[in-house]
């Protein structure tokens, strides 16, 4: 299990140094939740923080878009050389022209699915993307409760090992220790974790480690 840290959760105060923690305590890559404040009723941060966030990192960024308009944001996000870009499907009007703009500027694309978002609407897209991102809360905050989405994942994985067999399944919202091995039953390659890391009573090493089932 790959994991990636989402520094939602992270102290803003002091988040170049939360980067460079979380990549000295194992993460494989450093998730970024990016909302515009329309798509979901939240606000984070734009370019001139997440490049501060590329700087301190020592892993590769995982960029979530959350946002309206993601040909602007890609365009926004892109010079920081991203390893991914992921936008939501419920959003784009033309996914399969945006996954194959984000991969001509060398960026591998992902596309996320809300929790009521079936796994079949991604049948004719798998082969255009390198990672289905199942989101696992309604997207806008960290810390929310975890909505089941095992037999989702399940069909993902089936539709992804006949269609894509190389594109990741990940997972995001309310992922733990607790639901971590059920959630690499389903099918999952990679999770993200926000509050469950930087909350963590024993610190960042011990929270990433119990992810990496
Ligand atoms: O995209 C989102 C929320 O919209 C996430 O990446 C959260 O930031 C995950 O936080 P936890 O549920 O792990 O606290
Ligand atoms: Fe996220």
């Amino acid at each position: 299990m790959l994991v990636a840290p989402s520094i939602l959760s992270a102290d803003f105060g002091s988040l170049a140094r939360d980067v460079k923690a979380i990549c000295d305590a194992g993460c494989d890559l450093v998730h970024v939740d990016v909302m515009d404040g329309h798509f979901v009723p939240n606000l984070t941060i734009g370019p001139v923080v997440v490049s501060a966030v590329a700087e301190a990192a020592t892993k590769p960024l995982d960029i979530h878009l959350m946002v309206e308009n993601n040909t602007f944001f890609v365009d926004l996000f892109a010079p920081l050389n991203p390893e991914y870009i992921s936008f939501h499907i419920e959003e784009e009007k033309h996914p399969h022209r945006l996954a194959q703009y984000i991969r001509s500027l060398g960026i591998k694309p992902a596309i996320v699915l809300n929790p009521h978002t079936p796994a079949e609407s991604l049948e004719y897209l798998l082969p255009y993307i390198d990672m289905v991102l199942v989101m696992s809360v309604n997207p806008g905050f960290g810390g929310q409760k975890f909505i089941d989405v095992y037999e989702k994942l399940r069909r993902l994985r089936d539709l992804r090992d006949r269609i894509n067999p190389d594109c990741l399944i990940e997972v995001d919202g309310g992922v733990n220790d607790a639901n971590i091995g059920a959630l690499k039953d389903a099918g999952v390659d990679v999770c993200v974790a926000g509050s469950y890391v930087f909350k963590h009573a024993d610190g960042l090493e011990a929270a990433i480690g119990s992810l990496k089932v």
